[in-house]
């Protein structure tokens, strides 16, 4: 599994706003959506391109054009939608598949409420959006998923990790071709399976609904 935390003044700045627990939803959207478009810069570093040529104004240019099969965007509902379109904005010619996830509050085991996903995803590249990878059972859940449709690599995108569930996910995943870019790793999960500092449940925040 690669990692790779984002190291750049506005991802920081931008997160201390959404951390902030006075930040009112439309903010957070607008932010966590800004958010999202320099963390795909990262993410698709490694998108499959091929050459294509055209022509200028003046001249015959060798360019770049993104291969075939398509890239898949899936957004893990709902907290994950807030990302969407500041991937797609980067990336407007990709797929967009859904997952909607819940947490179980008290066994902090995810359950899958709704797919609508392509059937065959031989040889894609998929990219999940999931802004909070606290223990990792909702990422770890979206990634097998994937893989068993025949995805060959998986990047995640999330705001925030905490170390216990990028490990666990880390453990469970060895072998794979998956890369995990990050807003920021914190430092902890606390008793009740939040990330400490964190932002709260991004699904709340974003769509101001409590708990
Ligand atoms: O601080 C947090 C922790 C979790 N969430 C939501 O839960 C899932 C991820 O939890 P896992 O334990 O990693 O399965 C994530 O989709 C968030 O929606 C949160 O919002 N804030
Ligand atoms: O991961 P959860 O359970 O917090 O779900 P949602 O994204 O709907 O808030
Ligand atoms: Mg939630």
């Amino acid at each position: 599994m690669r990692v790779h935390v984002a190291d750049h003044p506005l991802v920081t700045h931008k997160l201390t706003v959404l951390r902030d627990k006075r930040t009112p939803s439309p903010t957070f959207r607008a932010l966590a959506e800004e958010l999202v478009t320099l963390l795909a810069y990262e993410a698709t570093r490694s998108v499959r391109v091929e050459p294509i040529e055209v022509e200028t104004p003046v001249a015959q240019a060798t360019g770049l054009a993104i291969s075939d099969p398509k890239p898949l965007v899936v957004p893990i509902l709902r907290a994950g939608l807030g990302m969407l379109e500041g991937m797609v904005k980067l990336m407007p010619n990709a797929e967009v598949g859904f997952l909607g996830m819940v947490r179980n509050e008290e066994t902090l085991q995810p359950a899958i409420y709704a797919e609508r996903l392509p059937e065959d995803l031989s040889n894609r590249q998929c990219f999940i959006l999931d802004p909070m990878l606290a223990t990792g059972g909702s990422l770890l859940a979206a990634i097998e998923y994937l893989f068993d449709r025949g995805a060959v690599d998986v990047t995640a995108v999330c705001l925030i990790a905490a170390p216990e569930g990028l490990k666990a996910v880390e453990e469970a995943t060895q072998g794979r071709n998956l890369t995990v870019v990050l807003g920021a790793l914190d430092e902890k999960l606390n008793e009740v399976g939040y990330i400490v500092p964190g932002l709260g449940d991004a699904g709340d925040r974003l769509y101001g609904t409590v708990g």
